[in-house]
């Protein structure tokens, strides 16, 4: 895929991009008074909803087309590109029109072929650039396919946006990070930026700060934060936006810890501990193989005895007594139990494939 970096979109971004505003541009004058309370704050580009899509009719859809010539306020007042989302073409012409400088494409849109193609059409010939962020639910083929969309029509100035999963057991989060996704992301298209929303992944103000570390931690790019004046009178998700004093405070204790390129002598200290790892990791891997030598065997019996792939009480015993040995290690029983089932998982798909070669052959 063609990516351009971010830092050469022409619109003096940096490697940690910094996007706040309100959830929903209600006013000219609110736009000019969190504008003017983010001054000083370092920004990369200035955000407002325009078009709101809701879970519900009745709520407050957005001001729609009039709300575009207010941000000119925010980009005068801050000296710093806008976006904002669409998710239709009569939005793109309108933002186009507008001039607004970045579009986005929600959640709710990515998850959708349809309305990601239609959205491409409306932008083929332009090199707007185009954050995408990730669809609902966590799968990560329908956020990559519709970066790969807007590539096919010649847009490369891509973002990715992690904003969390849809998840009706979760209780922590309004949307739960699943941290492993943008990195993959990032190693299936070399060069493309991923920048954390922690407001949409948190759902509430408190967590903020300590979302935004994480998504810093885990080597993302930047952070797209909800930030209004009077975040608890907005009108839309008044509880996850903050001040723009409460969002410079947030963005001043985040610790962004140094990549290795800048530090040569750093890898060469790293080396040391990591060809240990390398000698451990072989290890692993060499009794996993024993492990699945041993499988083999079992499975090659319970061929021949007719005898079912799935043991459930031979599986809850290795289950208890490994996680038990795992926690007395220090490791948790989450790792511990997602650790087991991948193996066992595995454990059964080849004693079923055993299974099926045998008869294939029996009945050739
Ligand atoms: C290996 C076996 O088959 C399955 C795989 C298991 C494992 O990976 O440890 C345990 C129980 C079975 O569900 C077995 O029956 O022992």
């Amino acid at each position: 895929m063609d990516i351009v970096d971010i830092k050469d979109w022409g619109l003096g971004l940096d490697e940690h991009v910094l996007i706040a505003g309100p959830c929903s541009a209600e006013s000219q004058q609110q736009i000019e008074i969190i504008a003017k309370g983010l001054r000083g704050a370092n920004l990369g580009l200035f955000r407002a909803g325009v078009w709101k899509p809701r879970t519900r009719p009745g709520s407050f859809e957005g001001i729609g087309n009039d709300a575009l010539s207010w941000l000119n306020s925010a980009r005068e007042i801050l000296n710093v590109p806008v976006t904002v989302e669409v998710a239709n073409t009569s939005h793109v012409e309108a933002a186009l029109k507008a001039d607004i400088e970045v579009l986005w494409i929600g959640a709710r849109t990515t998850v959708n072929p349809f309305s990601v193609q239609e959205i491409c059409e409306a932008l083929r010939g332009t090199d707007i650039p185009v954050m995408v962020k990730n669809p609902i639910n966590p799968d990560l083929q329908l956020w990559l396919g519709a970066i790969e969309r807007l590539n096919k029509v010649g847009i490369n100035k891509v973002a990715a946006i992690h904003r969390g999963f849809s998840d009706p057991y979760e209780k922590r989060y309004r949307n739960k990070p699943e941290w492993s996704m943008p990195i993959h992301l990032k190693r299936m298209i070399p060069g493309i930026s991923v920048i954390c929303d922690p407001s949409h992944i948190a759902g509430t103000r408190e967590i903020i700060a300590s979302v935004s570390q994480r998504a810093i931690n885990f080597g993302l790019d930047g952070l797209m934060i909800e930030t209004h004046h009077d975040p608890d009178n907005a009108w839309s998700d008044a509880k996850q936006q903050v001040t723009p004093d409460t969002f410079k405070i947030i963005i001043e204790n985040l610790n962004f810890r140094e990549t290795l390129d800048k530090h040569p002598e750093a890898i060469s200290e790293l080396d040391k501990f990591r060809q240990k790892v390398d000698l451990v990791d072989a290890q692993i891997i060499e009794l996993l193989s024993d492990r699945f030598q041993m499988i083999k065997q079992i499975g090659e019996y319970k061929r021949s005895h007719n005898l079912a792939v799935y043991q459930p009480n031979r599986w809850q015993d290795v289950m208890e007594s490994r996680i038990k040995s795992g926690t007395n290690k220090n490791m948790t029983e989450k790792f511990m139990k997602s650790f087991l089932f991948a193996l066992h998982e595995e454990s059964v798909k080849m004693q079923e494939a055993q299974l099926k070669e045998v008869k294939s052959a029996s009945q050739a």
